[in-house]
């Protein structure tokens, strides 16, 4: 299991550009060794932050990607909280992943079929095997501390029996979504948090030096779990609970 590092950036771009220096590089490795690079990404504000850099990036072999959503909200595909919606504007548009790779809700579906048939898309792309090992997981994370969508004090975190549930009752809204489950983001090769702004300092603060118990903190990956928070969210991180023994900035 990966050790956590935490990182703190001066800016959001500086955020952009890391994680476009770390995905060029994960993906050439993915697409040498499976000719094929596994991303999935969460929406919220991350979709712009990912993108900034990344979408002007020429090197990577974008034809190999495959695009899932680590958490979707139950709405059409161009409804103004689709997560897709704002990936799409922020990243797709720019750059040539071919369509049938990127993996959108079936929005016409229930909730609950919904999850259902987003699981079978994940079995057509990973094949037979007991949990899809994606290269790369995205993650942002709520002011209460959720990612993808689990919530705390949710049902959901329970679950291990599937790799898509659903839920009709987020507490942010929109109130019915699907999302990945721990089992599935915690087999990911390498998991990036991307976090930024002053609301969520506390919550980052009693997670990392208090040891509270949200469901980001429970996210482990296989090889590498970065947490990257631009200043004003990790100002009250201490020194202690980085890696390197104080913050680190990348
Ligand atoms: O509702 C959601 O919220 C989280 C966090 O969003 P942010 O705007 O605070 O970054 C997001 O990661 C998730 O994908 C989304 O569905």
């Amino acid at each position: 299991m990966a050790a956590r590092q935490i990182f703190s950036f001066p800016s959001s771009k500086a955020i952009s550009d890391t994680l476009d220096a770390h995905i060029a590089v994960l993906s050439a490795k993915a697409i040498a060794s499976s000719g094929k690079f596994t991303i999935a990404v969460s929406g919220g504000s991350l979709p712009t932050i990912l993108a900034a850099t990344l979408k002007s990036n020429t090197t990577i072999d974008f034809s190999k990607w495959h695009l899932f959503y680590a958490d979707e909200r139950c709405v059409p595909l161009d409804h103004a909280d689709s997560n897709h919606l704002a990936v799409q504007r922020a990243l797709l548009d720019h750059v040539p992943i071919p369509a049938a790779h990127v993996h959108t809700l079936t929005a016409s579906l229930a909730p609950a079929e919904a999850a259902k048939r987003y699981e079978q898309d994940l079995r057509a792309v990973f094949g037979d095997v007991a949990l899809p090992e994606f290269d790369l997981i995205l993650l942002g994370v709520g002011p209460d501390g959720h990612t993808c969508s689990l919530f705390p004090d949710h049902p959901l975190l329970d679950v291990k029996d599937r790799w898509v549930a659903h839920l009709l009752d987020s507490p942010k809204p929109p109130p019915a979504r699907i999302t990945l489950t721990y089992p599935v983001v915690n087999n990911a090769e390498t998991v990036i948090f991307v976090a930024t702004g002053a609301g969520k300092q506390d919550m980052f603060h009693d997670m990392f030096d208090k040891g509270v118990d949200f469901p980001s903190g429970r996210v482990t990956a296989r090889k590498n779990l970065f947490w990257f928070l631009d200043e004003p969210a990790a100002v009250k991180v201490s020194a202690r609970s980085t890696e390197a023994g104080g913050r680190t900035t990348a």
